[in-house]
């Protein structure tokens, strides 16, 4: 490969390639049937997927640039052996790599970037069969702000020359936009996407202020997204802490360069650096535009976002 492809882009080009195979890794565990469920805390599950998706990921990215911080969900995903060689991918998706790329991110280091690996997005939905919300996420983020991510959706079906393909990869990247399918504009009306398996109270009051037209129950931060930039929802509220920098990177990398905005409840963004807290303390606000994206904020009650400021 030649040497002038400017890292982010060749790192997003990477990320393209080991999703696709992270994605066949997600198929084939369930397809043997043997999810190997292990409880890590209340609502919160890992699959023998998320383990071995996870390893897929990370063995491949560490293996190109070892000088990158990647940081992913699962804690112990079976470190003991080898990862089967053929889980480490060091291909490259040309698509992406032929990027021209963006001359604030052109002299990017190995040491600037954090990667935040989602390796399965949306456990819960996966072992109760909503396969659909099912996505594998990397995000790639340079001085605290992600920047390039990859939103893998390994269960979406096409018919391509009345072939049916398994999974569609959609990647945005600063500066340049997205690609791997194309965005269609909002609803005419507000619909709100939210969490389907992790709501509380504050997550309910927060949607009960929005008087939305509809309110779609689904999986996974990465889920939410792809609905945003479909046109099937408005904005994507989960006014509550719960999802974490893993969930929110790749999302709002892809989200924002198409456009729209990803913060907390409160209109701030969130900080990707390594050392930055896990967990997304005050919620998620996501919208394909900056007009909604403040509509939204504007409607969410004072009181509420006292609460969670105060946390
Ligand atoms: N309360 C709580 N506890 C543990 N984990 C939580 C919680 N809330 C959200 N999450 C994690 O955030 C990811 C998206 O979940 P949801 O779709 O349910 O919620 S959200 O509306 O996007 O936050 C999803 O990530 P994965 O673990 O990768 O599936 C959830 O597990
Ligand atoms: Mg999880
Ligand atoms: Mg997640
Ligand atoms: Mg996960």
């Amino acid at each position: 490969m030649s040497t002038s492809v400017p890292l982010i882009v060749k790192l997003l080009a990477s990320s393209v390639s080991v999703a696709n195979r992270a994605g066949k890794i997600v198929r084939d565990v369930m397809s043997k049937g043997e999810l190997g469920i292990v409880e890590k805390g209340k609502d919160d599950y890992q699959t023998e997927a998320d383990r071995s998706a996870q390893r897929c990921i990370i063995a491949s990215l560490a293996a190109q640039y070892p000088n990158i911080n990647i940081i992913g969900e699962e804690d112990n995903p079976d470190t003991e052996g080898d990862v089967p060689s053929d889980w480490i991918v060091i291909d490259t998706d040309k698509d992406v790599l032929s990027l021209e790329c963006p001359s604030s991110l052109q002299g990017v280091k190995e040491e600037d970037i954090v990667v935040w690996v989602d390796p399965l997005d949306g456990t819960s939905e996966y072992t109760q069969g909503f396969l659909e919300h099912v996505t594998v996420l990397i995000g790639i983020s340079v001085n605290e702000k992600p920047v390039a991510g990859v939103i893998h959706q390994p269960y979406y079906k096409t018919l391509i020359d009345g072939e049916k393909k398994m999974g569609r990869t959609i990647w945005g990247l600063q500066g340049v936009g997205v690609g791997g399918f194309t965005p269609a504009p909002p609803p005419d009306s507000l619909i709100i996407t939210t969490t389907r398996s992790h709501s509380n109270a504050l997550a309910e009051k927060g949607l009960q202020a929005m008087n939305a037209s509809q309110v779609l129950r689904v999986g996974g931060a990465g889920y939410k997204v792809l609905q945003l930039l479909e046109g099937v929802a408005s904005v994507y509220l989960f006014a509550t802490s719960g999802c974490k920098k893993w969930d929110t990177c790749a999302p709002e990398a892809v989200l924002s360069a198409a456009g729209g905005k990803l913060t907390d409840i409160l209109g701030n963004y969130y900080k990707y650096g390594a050392s930055e807290q896990r967990l997304n303390k005050t919620g998620v606000l996501a919208a394909v535009n900056n007009e909604l994206h403040s509509y939204a904020l504007s409607k969410i009650p004072e009181e509420l976002k006292e609460l969670q400021s105060k946390k």
